[in-house]
């Protein structure tokens, strides 16, 4: 049902497009998708720019990006699709709160959301923040074919999307232990023939509180984004076509961002600092999207 909708949506080279996913919930995707917001906004060469949340539980990730629009960028559009208010996975609070949304609802909207985009500027630039982890669940419905008595009904979110082709900035986990879900996730999305563009982690700060041989504070992201670019390249020299999105690995495809202030302080100053390795991103996904329409 869900592809009959979106065959009539196409992506298109003046209009890019990337969908964010995430390693886990909590990586910081917000935090990611807007310095992309951000950055796009700040360049002469993106349109409009866009930012969509299809399935939001508890909270407003997309609050968030507003906030931290700062007045000269005020040509972001901000929408959230769909709605609920219990913070958890999305199959649990659509059932807890008896708000089913069908998997095709959903591509309808975004893809609608995506059309309207397209018709109304020139060019633009779009990023849709998904929820959780890339298999984090969608909204559980009856109406989705996997539905049975009156459970089960949804689908992981990266085989929800994964009929709209969109390339994937893909968020790792910068902290111990993200070196597994980081890798086990991009292979998902690598199975289910996800582009991935980029690869970005947090740097999640000290662990466990301990220190390096050198008395430094202890910081996994680094390693975790280096582990990253060792493994792809032994992959890529023992069976080149399972990392065939990322083998240009060392071309900025990589990228570390230094660790969050405490929360909730404002991020308006480490968006400022790290403006040029965003605004660097940013070109490196416009190129990339160039590719897919040569
Ligand atoms: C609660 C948070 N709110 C939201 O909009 N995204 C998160 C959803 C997390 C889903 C995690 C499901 C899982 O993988 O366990």
């Amino acid at each position: 049902m869900a592809s009959k909708t979106i065959s009539k949506f196409a992506l298109h080279p003046k209009h890019r497009t990337h969908l964010v996913f995430g390693a886990n919930t909590d990586v910081g995707k917000s935090v990611v998708s807007t310095g992309l917001v951000r950055a796009a906004a700040a360049a002469t060469d993106s349109g409009t720019v866009n930012y969509i949340k299809p399935l939001q539980c508890g909270g407003s990730d997309e609050s968030f990006v507003v906030r931290h629009d700062s007045q000269s960028q005020s040509n972001i559009t901000c929408k959230t699709l769909f709605t609920w208010m219990t913070p958890a996975s999305p199959h649990l609070a659509s059932r807890w709160e008896n708000l089913p949304v069908s998997d095709e609802q959903i591509t309808l909207s975004l893809t609608e959301s995506m059309k309207l985009i397209q018709s109304s500027s020139m060019n633009s630039t779009t990023i849709i923040e998904t929820a959780g982890g890339a298999l984090s669940p969608s909204s559980w419905s009856p109406d989705n074919a996997s539905a049975a008595g009156n459970r089960l009904g949804w689908s992981t979110q990266a085989d929800l999307y994964s009929p709209l082709h969109i390339p994937v900035v893909f968020v790792g986990d910068g902290k111990l232990g993200g070196i597994s879900v980081t890798l086990s996730t991009l292979e998902a999305l690598w199975n289910r023939g996800y582009s991935v563009d980029a690869v970005v982690f947090i740097n999640s700060g000290t662990g466990n509180g301990g220190n390096d041989q050198d008395g430094n504070a202890m910081s996994f992201g680094e390693g975790n984004a280096e582990a990253l670019e060792e493994y792809i390249m032994m992959r890529n020299t023992k069976q080149r076509s399972l990392c065939r999105n990322i083998e240009h690995f060392d071309d900025g495809s990589i990228v570390l961002l230094p660790s969050l202030p405490p929360m909730p302080e404002r991020l308006d100053n480490w968006y400022e600092q790290n403006h040029e390795r965003f605004s660097k991103l940013n070109h490196l996904l416009n190129a990339k999207w160039d590719t897919y329409f040569e």
